[in-house]
């Protein structure tokens, strides 16, 4: 059956109907910028509605070692997300830092990206596999952007992984039926405006990507 993290969340209840709907990952953003951005205060109240068996993680863009001490002073979470351009030697560093395993996003747009990916697989211990921004765009993911889907075929990594980007409760099946993807990884595909997440989007996404 197919994993899923929903990324993003704020709300104590959102963070239990994702658990109980199936979830297997719930995501907390610790990037100011973001619409989904959460302080450490409000991560740990968070985490008290998630339950035993569900891996809380933490995404984190381009972190120095005092933003990872502060959260993790406070949030007990299972896995560090990294979604800036945290090179392997970073990502091997925050890894031992923490003793944490490391989620590392890669993002892709063609196929000349995809090497990254075996990369990255030698120091992370998952990889998530997730679009390309958009030269400009406001944020480095999240953007609800897909990539074509069937660049990923036949593609194995060392590592277990997650898709990402752009999906949602209409096309996450046709995304894993085409890519084999182990998990998936959605967050404005299960809102109802940025930084909103909404009930019904959360159930279906989830339904619909475990089959
Ligand atoms: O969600 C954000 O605001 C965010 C900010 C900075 C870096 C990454 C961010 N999100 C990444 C994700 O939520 C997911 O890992 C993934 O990229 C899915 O995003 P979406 O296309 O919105 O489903």
């Amino acid at each position: 059956m197919t994993d899923v993290k929903i990324c993003g969340l704020r709300e104590p209840a959102h963070v239990a109907l994702a658990a109980e709907a199936g979830a297997r990952y719930v995501g907390f953003v610790f990037f100011p910028r973001s619409p989904r951005a959460v302080t450490p205060a409000d991560a740990a109240a968070l985490s008290l509605h998630v339950p035993v068996g569900v891996a809380q993680v933490g995404l984190f863009v381009d972190p120095d070692d005092a933003i990872l001490d502060e959260v993790l002073a406070v949030v007990p979470l299972d896995i560090i997300q990294l979604h800036g351009h945290e090179d392997p030697v970073r990502v091997a560093a925050i890894k031992a830092r923490t003793g944490l395993p490391v989620m590392k996003a890669v993002g892709i747009s063609g196929p000349e990206d995809l090497g990254q990916l075996t990369d990255y697989s030698l120091v992370a211990d998952l990889l998530l596999v997730d679009a390309k921004p958009a030269p400009g765009a406001a944020l480095p993911g999240g953007n609800g952007l897909a990539f074509d889907w069937r660049l990923l075929q036949g593609r194995r990594w060392l590592r277990p992984w997650l898709l990402a980007g752009g999906l949602t409760p209409d096309n996450v099946a046709e995304a894993v039926r085409l890519t084999r993807a182990p998990g998936v990884d959605v967050s404005s595909g299960v809102e109802a405006a940025p930084g909103v997440k909404d009930k019904d989007l959360i159930r279906s996404f989830i339904t619909a990507a475990r089959g």
